[in-house]
């Protein structure tokens, strides 16, 4: 069995360094000329999965946003996870779980374990009931070839004052999150299947990623103000293992799905072009 780290390592090696996220947006949706209902929400996503779903290495669908129409709206996450498949990319579903370790484990089952309707390439969990609670999705993800991406250092402003709050031990909390995760990988070749969320708005925050050997996904970029240009300052030597993410800057462009293609071409030539070596 492949897994997941290998998985990711050729898809970007055939699509190149990009995730798109799908983030319908009420006010997307009426840019778009959609309706804010399950209708909508339907068209919209297969519209980006048309467009873009046999171009990009990895889409990120948003839960929240299909969640918010109940059963339903999870019946359109579904069908947009099986269709994003049949397209080649590969999913990771946005979902940011965390809990005690035997909820996480039922929560594994959801979105790890390829039974499930749900079932998805990799998802993100939040680390803040402890690194260690989450392991029964690091384990359910090693055993199927999935993949895990643990929040360290998030893109929001708010998120430094506990991410980067100092513990006993001299390290941040994040740092932490990144050493447990660093662990995780070791031995992995080409790439581990651990990944970690790092914002792309954040600068530089001397914190140590050298050792993660994992993905680590950059969202915070277009919409939420940082460019290509800023992962340097944010990832330095890391560089190489950035996977960036856009949501907004490329669903903006829609519903025209040769302008969806368009500004999907832009960021990703914008990412080779900033992540190239010097
Ligand atoms: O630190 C984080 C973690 C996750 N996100 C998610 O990424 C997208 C960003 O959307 P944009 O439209 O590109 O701003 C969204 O789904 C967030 O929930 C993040 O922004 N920052």
């Amino acid at each position: 069995m492949e897994t997941f780290g290998a998985r990711l390592h050729r898809a970007v090696a055939e699509r190149g360094p990009l995730c798109v996220g799908i983030d319908p947006h009420p006010g997307l949706l009426a840019r778009w000329g959609l309706t804010d209902d399950v209708e909508g929400l339907d068209r919209f996503c297969r519209t980006v999965v048309e467009a873009i779903g046999d171009r990009v290495a990895v889409v990120k669908p948003q839960s929240a946003f299909f969640e918010r129409f109940g059963a339903r709206g999870v019946g359109i996450l579904e069908s947009t996870i099986r269709q994003l498949r049949n397209a080649g990319s590969l999913v990771l579903l946005d979902v940011k779980r965390g809990d005690i370790g035997s909820t996480v484990s039922a929560y594994a089952s959801a979105y790890l374990d390829p039974s499930s309707p749900l079932y998805v390439d990799a998802v993100t969990a939040s680390p803040y009931l402890g690194v260690g609670s989450l392991a029964p999705m690091f384990e359910l993800a090693a055993a199927h070839g999935g993949g895990v991406f643990v929040l360290a250092l998030t893109s929001n402003p708010e998120g430094a004052a506990v991410q980067r709050a100092v513990g006993a031990d001299g390290r941040t909390v994040a740092q932490t999150v990144i050493d447990e995760i660093s662990q995780l990988n070791q031995g992995a070749e080409p790439l581990g299947s651990f990944g970690l969320v790092v914002g792309a708005t954040i600068g530089d925050t001397g914190h140590d990623l050298t050792a993660v050997h994992g993905p680590l996904l950059a969202p915070g970029l277009g919409a939420q103000g940082a460019t290509a240009a800023d992962l340097r300052t944010v990832f330095g030597s890391a560089l190489p293992s950035v996977l960036p993410s856009y949501s907004r800057e490329v669903l903006g462009a829609g519903p025209d799905p040769a302008a969806l293609r368009a500004a999907t071409d832009r960021v990703l030539a914008e990412c080779r072009a900033a992540l190239a070596t010097p």
